[in-house]
Formats: C-alpha cells, sequence, structure tokens
C-alpha cells in the first residue's frame, strides 16, 4: 500500500536531493552500500543495547537512501540490471540487520525469549516474502500481488514502535508496549502476505501451465513449442515455469 501511495510523494520530496548528489558525483550504487551501512550500523549497534531511540534516528537517516538510488538511476538514464540486483540484495541485508538487532536485545537484557523468536520470525518470514516474488518472476510469472504488508509497512510499523519506544528513556510512560505490539503485527501480516504470495503463484503458475497446454495442441508436433519453455518470455522464458525455468535463479 505505501509502496503504491507513498512512493509517488516520496519521489517527489527527494528529487532535488538525488540531483544534487548526481551534480556532486555521487553513484547511485555508493548510495546504496553507504545506506544499507548506515542503516546496518545503526540497528547492530544501538538495537542490541536497547537504545530504541537513537537508533531508529540513524536508520531513519540512511533508511531513506532506498528511495534516494533508484531515483538517482532513473534521473540519470543508468537504470540498470545490477543497480536492481544490488538494491534488492542490499534491502535483505538491511532487513535483517534491523529484526536480528532487536533480537539481539530481546536475547540480551530484553530478557525476553518470546518476542526474540517473533523477532527472527519477522527476519525470515520477511525473507521469504521478498524471495517469492523474486523466484516467480524469476521463472517468468508476474506474480501479480503486492499483499498486506510489504517491505516498507515492515519497516515503517516497526521504525515508529522502536523510535517511540524509544522515547521511554526521556521519561515518557506507556510506551514499551508498542515495539511487542508492533513486532506482532509485522510477524502476523508477514504471514498473510507470504500466504496471499503464494497462493498468487500457485494460480498463476496453472494458468500458464493451460495456456502452454492449449498453445501445445495448437501446434502440435512444433518441437520449438511453449511447453518445452523455449518460446522466449521476460526473464528466462515466461513459458518456462513447465519447462525449463524449474532449474532457474533460486
Ligand atoms: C519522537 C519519535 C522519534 C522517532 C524517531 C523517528 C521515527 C521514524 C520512524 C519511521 C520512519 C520510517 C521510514 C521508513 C521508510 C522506508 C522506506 C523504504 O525503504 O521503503 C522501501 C520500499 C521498497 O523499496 P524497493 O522497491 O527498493 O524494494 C523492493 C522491496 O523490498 C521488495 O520486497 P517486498 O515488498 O516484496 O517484501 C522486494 O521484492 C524487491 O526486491 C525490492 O526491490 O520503498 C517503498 O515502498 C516506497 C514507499 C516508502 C514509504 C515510506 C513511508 C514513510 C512513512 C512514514 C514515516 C513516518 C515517520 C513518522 C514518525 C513518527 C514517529 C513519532
Ligand atoms: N544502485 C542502484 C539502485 C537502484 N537502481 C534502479 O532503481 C530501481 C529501484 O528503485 P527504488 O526507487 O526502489 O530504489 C532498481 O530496480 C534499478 O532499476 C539502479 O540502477 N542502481
Ligand atoms: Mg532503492
Ligand atoms: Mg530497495
Amino acid at each position: 500500500m505505501l509502496n503504491k501511495y507513498a512512493r509517488a510523494f516520496f519521489t517527489r520530496v527527494l528529487t532535488p536531493f538525488a540531483a544534487l548528489l548526481l551534480r556532486l558525483g555521487v553513484s547511485p550504487d555508493a548510495v546504496t552500500l553507504v545506506g544499507t551501512g548506515g542503516v546496518v550500523a545503526g540497528a547492530l549497534v544501538f538495537y542490541p543495547l536497547g537504545e530504541f531511540f537513537w537508533g531508529t534516528v540513524v536508520i531513519t537517516l540512511f533508511v531513506f537512501s532506498d528511495l534516494i538510488d533508484g531515483n538517482m538511476a532513473r534521473q540519470a538514464g543508468r537504470s540498470s540490471r545490477w543497480g536492481a540486483f544490488l538494491d534488492s540484495t542490499l534491502d535483505r541485508v538491511a532487513d535483517a540487520a534491523v529484526f536480528g538487532g532487536l533480537a539481539l536485545w530481546y536475547a540480551g537484557r530484553g530478557d525476553d525469549l518470546l518476542l526474540c523468536a517473533i523477532a527472527i520470525f519477522c527476519l525470515a518470514s520477511g525473507q521469504v516474502v521478498s524471495y517469492t516474488k523474486a523466484r516467480g518472476e524469476a521463472i517468468g510469472l508476474p506474480v501479480n500481488v503486492s499483499g498486506l504488508v510489504e517491505r516498507a509497512e515492515r519497516l515503517v510499523i516497526t521504525l515508529v514502535a522502536a523510535g517511540l519506544a524509544g522515547l521511554a528513556d526521556f521519561g515518557v510512560p506507556g510506551v514499551g508496549v508498542l515495539l511487542p505490539a508492533a513486532l506482532w503485527a509485522v510477524a502476523l501480516g508477514s504471514a498473510v502476505t507470504l500466504g496471499q504470495r503464494v497462493v498468487t503463484v500457485r494460480r498463476e503458475a496453472a494458468e500458464a501451465a493451460e495456456a502452454e497446454d492449449a498453445a501445445g495442441a495448437a501446434g502440435a508436433g512444433d518441437p520449438g513449442g511453449a511447453r518445452t519453455g523455449t518460446g522466449g518470455g521476460p526473464a528466462n522464458g515466461a513459458a518456462g515455469s513447465r519447462g525449463g525455468a524449474e532449474g532457474g535463479a533460486a
């Protein structure tokens, strides 16, 4: 939802800054790398110590790099497959650090094994949610679903709650409950999202198989037919879902 509705707003706001960075000779890849480094440092230095306010401030400063790098690449006409790979791969690293940092807190001085387990579940389920899309697209399916809780939601829910929970250090009462509530919400939302995506991929795979069978029946005897996955497609053959794509990118 945020990806759909908030992205346009942030694109407008961040475009002048992205243009400035380009004029200064900064590359999109550098922004991707520095941004991820900042998120990882903020999460793994502050969160395990229970410094939720300052950890969230540092993470928030750097996490917007994920919206700036693509903006820069598009403005410069330099969007690339490598950039897309780097961006998505480092997103996974940043997410792991955020939920890993929280898990470390609960495993240590936070002393709550259940919330430690929930944070680990958020980490793992978020990675799998993203993987469903990447893998589905790699086998040539559109994966035409976003789902309830995408990455932006996972981050916003968790960071807003962690930042507010950190206000307890400044004497604000009653905020301690926010982070556990956010982790439960992200965990449940991610599980629902995973289900939504798996169901979608299953339906799209069945539809693709039916279309291939129909095409195969129509062109019986065609050795290069769609069923063998040699008919071409977006990434490694849209028709390859039954043919060669099972052995594709993992
Ligand atoms: C007094 C208290 C002070 C507290 C301190 C400050 C608190 C600040 C709190 C929160 C700020 C949170 C900001 C988080 C912004 C996150 C932005 C972001 O990184 O979004 C990334 C997202 C996706 O980008 P990509 O397309 O590059 O990534 C793809 C995605 O990861 C896919 O994963 P999947 O979704 O499938 O799981 C992958 O499949 C794909 O590979 C990958 O490429 O970008 C967007 O979605 C764009 C929309 C961003 C919307 C940001 C909204 C920020 C909104 C509110 C901030 C509110 C701050 C209010 C704080 C109030 C506290 C009192
Ligand atoms: N170093 C980079 C980072 C990103 N890209 C391109 O931007 C797309 C992602 O856009 P976001 O707004 O989500 O950051 C990505 O798919 C690439 O096409 C790039 O080229 N180099
Ligand atoms: Mg990005
Ligand atoms: Mg990204």
